[in-house]
């Protein structure tokens, strides 16, 4: 596991499928914005970009393996940033969709969300008097919505994209995930070391507060030893305040406008770019150095 004198494995998630444009300008939506918004990521010092797809006349998040394709043409020409494709997509999609760009791409690193459950998104509703389009609405009012992630659906993922030399970036929302995780390990059917991505304040998972990644990061510990990269991903004002107390205990940490939208309170983000410049400085501050995405393969072991 990582520790104060390694350095930190900065992830950034340019464009998610939780967020919608009325929210903000700064959400990449096109594959061309998407790619440039991993680009300045990578460029301001993140070693893993995980990317979404969205349509680009309205934005609505969609999981088409030939937008992963274009968006992937243009980061890979320009960088040598590791590439983390979404097996989530998003909950309003079915299993087979949100894993066909994974399983069509083969990529070093994928998602895999490590159980089901409610996604809670009707409490940002009321922040927008209005929106761009009517499918914003729909999607964040939706209370009867189950992120499916079954221990068939999350043993397929393991078997069609692992088979390919993928590997995972582990999203536990609660520590049954990291138990469900454990009985993989114990059954073989994943690998040390585990990219644990530890995701906090999304309602229908655990909550944000310190005590929360106390309790997952202890949980981790005591099921993993040493053999994982701790990563934490705070969701909305929490991603900086998660972020450097994951920084400050040796951990690892997420950002990215697919996880917050914000640069400070009430501060919308100008860029991914920004939250990264953001949290390797925090990292620099507590003197720990920020991994380049060779570091993160071998720490990841991930494939040459
Ligand atoms: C909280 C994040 N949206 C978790 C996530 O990134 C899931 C995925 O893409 O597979
Ligand atoms: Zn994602």
């Amino acid at each position: 596991m990582a520790t104060r004198a390694t350095s930190a494995i900065i992830t950034c998630a340019p464009t998610g499928a939780i967020h919608t444009p009325t929210m903000s300008p700064a959400l990449p939506v096109t594959p061309e914005q998407i790619a440039q918004a991993a680009l300045g990521a990578a460029a301001a010092g993140a070693a893993i970009v995980h990317l979404h797809v969205r349509d680009p006349q309205d934005g609505h998040p969609v999981q088409d393996p030939a937008l992963f394709k274009d968006v992937l043409a243009i980061v890979q020409d320009g960088s040598d940033v590791v590439i983390n494709l979404t097996t989530g997509g998003s909950p309003h999609m079915s299993v087979d969709e949100r894993i066909a760009p994974a399983v069509a791409l083969a990529p070093e690193l994928a998602s895999l969300n490590m159980g089901s459950m409610n996604f809670g998104l009707f409490p940002m509703l009321d922040r927008y008097p209005s929106f761009q389009h009517e499918w914003e609405r729909e999607r964040l009012a939706d209370k009867d919505v189950v992120f499916k992630n079954t221990y068939a659906d999350i043993e397929r993922i393991l078997k069609l994209c692992g088979d390919q030399g993928t590997r995972f970036e582990f999203e536990c929302y609660d520590t049954s995930h990291l138990y469900n995780l454990a009985n993989m390990l114990d059954r073989g059917l994943v690998r040390p070391p585990l990219f644990v991505q530890t995701v906090f304040g999304l309602l229908g998972g655990t909550g944000a507060d310190f005590e929360d990644l106390a309790h997952m990061r202890r949980t981790a510990q005591r099921l993993f030893g040493d053999d994982f990269e701790w990563s934490v991903l705070g969701a909305g004002s929490s991603q900086m305040r998660l972020g450097v107390i994951a920084l400050s205990l040796g951990g690892n940490a997420r950002v990215g406008l697919e996880d917050s939208l914000w640069d400070g309170p009430g501060r919308l983000a100008e860029s991914n770019a920004a939250q990264v410049e953001r949290i390797t400085a925090l990292a620099r501050l507590l003197h720990r150095d920020v991994a380049t995405p060779e570091e993160a393969r071998r720490r990841l072991d991930l494939r040459d």
